[in-house]
């Protein structure tokens, strides 16, 4: 369970997170709201990215300013733009540079390898330069790099937003079938109508919380 205890969050003297608390133990919760109401902000709090001005987050009771290594394993991050989290210049490099820094031992780190490039269809680009694959291929790369870590917690930060409606298709397929639970900060409303729970953001604040057929007719009618 993720906990967010009074979190208020500034950067210098612009306040953008006002007084958050909730409790978010659903499979699928997704965040959404205008441009600049706080979403990435509030996904980075998530896995320690950013800690609070006041307030805690808490993993499973693990606080973020005091347990940061613990969590960023636990709570997986992919971002917007993948070229941000795809750091070696060769698909199996990047795939294994994680596990390599979490100890795992050789073998495993093949056999994952395999297994996570089976899954996403990308088994013959693994000597491939990461640099050269498509949208949807790279965001494919970050997503697998983030599961190979085996988190409990899978945070998405706008990850469909630069891809193409193909992309788009197999990117959100890969997100509807992680098994881990998934917090997702995003624009893209389709994306999240089978989600149990949708956040509403304005100015910082929540102004929704509640399923999907509810959360998102009243954020479309906020924002007209
Ligand atoms: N590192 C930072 N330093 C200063 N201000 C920041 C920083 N990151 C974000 N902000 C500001 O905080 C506010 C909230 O930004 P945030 O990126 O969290 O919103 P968002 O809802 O994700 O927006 P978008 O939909 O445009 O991605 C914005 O006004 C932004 O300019």
């Amino acid at each position: 369970m993720i906990e967010i205890k009074n979190v208020t969050l500034s950067y210098g003297d612009r306040t953008v997170l006002r007084d958050i608390s909730l409790a978010l133990s659903e499979h699928r919760i997704a965040i959404i709201g205008a441009n600049g109401s706080g979403k990435s902000s509030f996904a980075r709090l998530l896995n320690g990215l950013v800690l609070p001005t006041t307030g805690d987050v808490l993993i499973d009771g693990q606080n973020t300013r005091t347990h940061g290594k613990d969590i960023r394993q636990k709570v997986g991050f992919v971002f917007q733009n993948p070229d941000n989290q795809i750091v070696f210049p060769v698909v199996e490099e990047d795939l294994a540079f994680g596990m390599k820094n979490l100890g795992f031992p050789k073998e495993d780190i093949r056999r994952k390898t395999d297994e996570i490039l089976a899954r996403y269809d990308m088994s013959d680009l693994r000597e491939h330069p990461a640099h050269l694959l498509s949208g949807g291929q790279k965001q494919l790369l970050a997503i697998s790099g983030v599961l190979v870590m085996e988190p409990a917690y899978i945070v998405l930060d706008e990850p469909t937003t630069l891809l193409d409606l193909r992309n788009k298709r197999r990117v959100t397929e890969a997100i509807h079938a992680l098994d881990q639970t998934v917090i997702l900060a995003s624009h893209d409303l389709d994306l999240l109508q089978d989600f149990d729970r949708v956040i509403v953001f304005d100015d910082g604040r929540i102004i929704a919380d509640d399923r999907p057929e509810n959360a998102i007719p009243y954020y479309i009618e906020s924002m007209s």
